[in-house]
């Protein structure tokens, strides 16, 4: 800007300079030209006074042809100062000239022309507009005086003049170009300047503020204006650029907030993926787990949700039978046991909450310290500062709870990390329902195999009296034809009447005392089976006749002394008639049991309460005494 307004200095300097030079000698030619015709005016003025003076005189003398006279008043005239020449034409003839060569016309007189050879030259203009006066002499016009001005002074006047006109003129010229520079200077140079470095100053991105010189800002002119309006255009400028740079900050921060935002989205989409990626594995591996698999499950299952979340402890702890007891636990520190199963009466608080809403974030236990004393005891006790809990429920009912905490630091909860958790305790929900489905189910099998296992035996014993049935005992039998052993059938005597008597029930009694009878009695590798209504056989391998004998006897004797009374026998009591065959006698079953029911038939046809042994063989009556 300095070096602009330098170069328009300059300009304005060779035009000041040029134009006061012209305008000064515009002056001077001027002056010069009013001195001149001042010159010419005064020097015919000086004439003509000169000429009221001697013009009577010189009337007279042309008058009285006085030629002396006549030319002593003309030298007179012509000794005048810038009178060039005098020339006198009479009407009588007289012509006189003094001085330069007269140019009069057709006045001139011929011989007159050799009085100009030896004048001086004068030069042509010398003589220029001359004075014409007329000389009369009383009123009548008898001469013509010419009077022509030598000019040639008047210009050696004026040139003389002119050196000190040019020296002056020069001198005002430099005055007055300085006086103007120097007001240029001072009024105008010095505040575009000034003017010039406000408009550097002018900076939008300048911290400070801008403030025009005050030789600027207090002139009510042009530049003052200018500066004015500079300084207006800047302020509003400055209010704009401050309301943009507002604005651009406002911006930048919602930017900022906006890309933290994102960066968080972004982190958190990035968790959230991480998280459903474990809950994927982990609802997999649950399903795939048995009953007897699901602590190792459950122990990868809390060890990677805790190093998911960077948490100090994960715990699955179940609920059951008044305690809460731990299902999985996970710490950092390798020998970090968890606290031992406690009542659930000693966090009733918690329970209840996670009852009602499923989910229970305690940021800091000193928050619970007043309302829940109990729990926090218990979790001061423990060391835990912070917790989240997610209920796991079988629809309404609360089975368990999934917890993660830390000892020192808060948890860094949100939303989002409680939905995901929320969905992880639904897992362990399904774990748990397939260990208790799984559990029934081997109830239902164990169930299932009794059940089998009793249909297996009431396939092979009897009802009633609990001893084998027909079938086993035949297949036993079979496997005991042609070795030593015995074979008995033993039937109740007069067992209708004992019913008829007192009743069927009554009689199952019977039978069943007999059954028990039967098995305390009898050899231990013995087979008693109920084969008919009142009837039962018995197998024993390895017996030979002669204890065959004495087991009948026996078998008779208990049932003596057993005393059941029975009206409808001569006894009084019921009795057994017994048929008994050695089976190495015996060529097949059907043999045996025809045998035996021969026997049996003869102890009936000996009048009952007596054991046939081997009957149609060697025939052995036993008879009991009474
Ligand atoms: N209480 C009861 N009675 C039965 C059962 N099975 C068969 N009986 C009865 O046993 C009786 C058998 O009678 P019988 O074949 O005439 O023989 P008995 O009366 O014992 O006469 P003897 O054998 O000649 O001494 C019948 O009245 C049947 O009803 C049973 O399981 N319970």
């Amino acid at each position: 800007m300095s070096s602009r307004f330098t170069s328009i200095s300059s300009k304005v300097t060779v035009m000041i300079i040029m134009a006061s030079s012209l305008f000064a000698l515009l002056t001077m030619l001027i002056q010069l030209l009013w001195n001149y015709l001042g010159a010419v005016g005064n020097a015919r003025n000086e004439i003509h006074g000169y000429s009221e003076l001697i013009l009577p005189t010189l009337a007279q003398a042309l008058w009285d042809v006085d030629r002396s006279l006549q030319q002593d008043l003309l030298s007179g005239m012509e000794q005048m100062p810038n009178v060039g020449s005098v020339e006198l034409a009479s009407r009588d003839g007289v012509y006189i000239k003094l001085g330069g060569e007269a140019q009069l016309g057709s006045q001139a007189q011929p011989g007159s022309e050799a009085q100009r050879g030896g004048e001086s030259r004068r030069s042509a203009d010398a003589v220029a507009e001359p004075v014409v006066l007329a000389v009369n002499y009383e009123g009548e016009r008898i001469a013509t005086l010419t009077i022509a001005l030598d000019r040639s002074e008047i210009y050696s006047t004026l040139w003389h003049q002119m050196v000190p006109l040019l020296l002056g003129n020069a001198l005002k010229t430099l005055a007055m170009a300085f006086v103007i520079l120097y007001l240029l200077k001072h009024l105008i140079m010095k505040r575009l300047l000034a003017l010039s470095s406000f408009a550097d100053a002018v900076g939008l991105s300048e911290g400070a503020r801008a403030v025009p010189a005050l030789q600027l800002d207090r002139k009510n002119d042009e530049i003052g204006q200018v500066a004015s309006a500079l300084e207006a255009m800047y302020r509003r400028i400055r209010g704009d650029w401050a309301l943009i740079r507002q604005q651009q900050r406002k911006l930048a921060l919602r930017g900022r907030a906006l890309s933290h935002t994102v960066e968080r989205q972004d982190d958190m989409l990035k968790w959230m993926a991480q998280a459903n990626q474990l809950l994927a594995e982990v609802s997999l591996r649950f399903l795939k787990a048995s009953a007897t698999d699901s602590a190792a499950e459950l122990g990868f299952f809390t060890e990677n949700l805790g190093q998911m979340l960077a948490v100090e402890r994960v715990a699955v702890m179940e609920f059951g039978d008044g305690r809460v007891s731990y299902r999985g636990f996970w710490s950092p520190e390798p020998d970090a046991m968890p606290a031992r199963d406690l009542l659930i009466d000693n966090l009733p608080a918690l329970h209840h909450k996670f009852g009602q809403t499923r989910t229970v974030v305690i940021e800091d236990v000193e928050q619970i310290c007043d309302s829940d004393p109990l729990e926090y005891r218990y979790l001061k006790q423990v060391g835990i500062t912070s917790v989240a809990g997610f209920a796991i429920t079988d629809g309404d009912t609360l089975l368990g709870v999934l917890a993660v905490s830390n000892l020192t630091a808060p948890l860094c909860w949100s939303p989002e990390k409680s939905a995901i958790l929320t969905q992880f305790a639904a897992a362990l929900n399904e774990l748990w329902l397939r260990e208790r489905r799984e559990q029934r189910m081997l109830e239902l099998q164990q169930e299932l195999m009794r059940v089998n296992v009793k249909l297996a035996e009431e396939a092979v014993t009897d009802a009633l009296t609990g001893l084998s049935n027909r079938r086993p005992f035949v297949e036993r039998l079979s496997a005991e034809i042609f070795r030593t052993g015995a074979l008995l059938m033993i039937d109740v005597d007069f067992f209708k009447r004992y019913n008829d008597s007192y009743g069927h029930l009554a009689g199952d009694d019977v039978l069943k005392r007999l059954a028990q009878l039967l098995k305390e009695t009898l050899p231990k590798n013995a087979l008693p089976a109920r084969i008919g209504g009142e009837e039962f056989a018995v197998v024993i391998p390895g017996m030979d006749a002669e204890a065959l004998t004495l087991l009948c006897r026996d078998l008779l004797d208990a049932v003596r002394i057993l005393a059941i009374p029975h009206q409808g026998s001569h006894l009084g009591h019921v009795s057994l008639s017994i048929g008994a065959v050695s089976l190495e006698h015996c060529s097949s079953v059907r043999d045996a049991m025809g045998k035996a029911d021969a026997s049996l038939y003869l102890a009936k046809e000996q009048g009952r309460n007596t054991a046939v042994v081997n009957g149609s063989l060697s025939v052995l009556t036993v008879r009991q005494a009474d």
